[in-house]
């Protein structure tokens, strides 16, 4: 665990065109804490979705890809200014006509060489789905994790994809069933790297995540955190495909492999998932975030930027002050919404700089 808080990246500049509300908005942040307060419906959720579009290319607000463009526009843009540890990057993501387009220092890029560039991580009201949630939120999580770690991790999770989607479209066409040996063949090769590199990287959170559940969820005892990679890795992935061929024949589709990994958390005094509130899994999901964070800034150097969203809700002042003093005692920027001021900052964060956010237009007030 690192010993010294490293420094963090710094969004220094905003600027956001035809984002939900937004028709445009264009503001410098603070380097530490950022607080937008506003009325429902203001904007104030969109902002910390358009410094997350910057690192995942995607919203945290599930299927909200639709969505995003402001009504009537075709299209929206984010561009912030970045500061680093090594110095300054006007990043860009649009999405237009001829589909995202990603930029760094007003060059094209690829999406992947924007993502890598910039990293925030959000805690919002739906965050309990990553504990509760289906699994696609689970992996997706992990996988910003390896991708930041791994520089091969996109093309080996890319490799993997393409296979499993040649063996899928086999399994539903198949006329002799010979034919998918040599796909169980190549599958298996794919999901050795992937399974690996998402193994090493949960061994080495989780006890940044145990640390944090402790100290965050005392009255839930001991927490018991496992990877589950797809399959029995124990045994040859190979094996088990043509094992369970019949099975994927009915239903058309690959039933054990990376695809199908997943996490869990249980407590001594909440075994599952399920037998955890509301308010404890936003706990829980908010120990993964936090926890990521402090492994990227031990791994990275630097301190990812934290948004928290509407923090309020579903947390009681008790938690929100655990969960706030953790968050205070990191070198990151933190962006934090709510339709007041939380009272829990009181005396954790002296003096954030402070916006309010209302019908889209967002004014520095402090
Ligand atoms: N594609 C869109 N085009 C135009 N307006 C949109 C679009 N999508 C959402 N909105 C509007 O944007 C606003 C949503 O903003 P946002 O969720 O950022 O608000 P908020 O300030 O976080 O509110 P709350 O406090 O209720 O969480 C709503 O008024 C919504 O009607």
């Amino acid at each position: 665990m690192q010993k010294r808080a490293p420094p963090g990246m710094n969004l220094r500049e905003l600027r956001i065109e035809n984002l939900r509300v937004l028709a445009r908005a264009e503001f410098a942040l603070a380097p530490g804490w950022n607080v937008f307060t506003g009325p429902n419906g203001a904007g104030k959720t969109s902002l910390l979705e358009a410094a997350y579009l910057l690192s995942h290319g995607r919203s945290f607000r599930t299927a909200a890809r639709e969505a995003l463009a402001r009504d009537g526009s075709g299209g929206y843009a984010v561009f912030g200014e970045v500061e680093f540890a090594g110095g300054r990057s006007r990043v860009g993501l649009a999405r237009t006509a001829r589909g995202l387009v990603a930029k760094v220092d007003g060059a094209d890029v690829a999406i992947a060489d924007l993502l890598r560039r910039t990293a925030v991580l959000c805690f919002e009201p739906g965050s309990h789905e990553l504990i509760a949630g289906a699994s696609d939120e689970r992996r997706r999580y992990l996988d910003w994790g390896v991708f930041h770690v791994e520089h091969a991790f996109l093309s080996v999770w890319r490799r993997y994809q393409r296979v499993l989607k040649q063996r899928n479209a086999l399994l539903r066409r198949l006329v002799d069933r010979s034919e998918l040996a040599p796909w169980d063949h190549e599958l298996a090769r794919a999901a050795e790297p992937l399974a690996a590199m998402r193994r090493a990287y949960f061994d080495t959170l989780v006890p940044y995540v145990r640390g944090l559940l402790v100290e965050l969820l005392p009255e839930l005892g001991e927490p018991t955190i496992e990877f589950e990679p797809g399959f029995d890795d124990s045994a040859s992935l190979e094996r088990t495909l043509a094992d369970r061929m019949e099975r994927d024949l009915a239903r058309g589709h690959t039933s054990r492999g990376p695809h199908r990994a997943d996490w869990s958390v249980g407590f001594e005094a909440a075994r599952r998932r399920d037998h955890l509130s509301r308010g404890q899994q936003k706990l829980g999901a908010f120990a993964f975030v936090l926890a990521q964070a402090r492994l990227f800034a031990a791994q990275e150097g630097e301190w990812p930027i934290i948004c928290l969203d509407d923090l309020a809700s579903e947390v009681d002042v008790e938690h929100q002050r655990r969960l706030l003093r953790s968050v205070a005692r990191s070198g990151a920027q933190v962006l934090l919404t709510g339709t007041e001021e939380p009272s829990a900052l009181e005396g954790i964060v002296p003096d954030p700089a402070r916006f309010h956010v209302e019908q889209g237009r967002v004014e520095r007030l402090s």
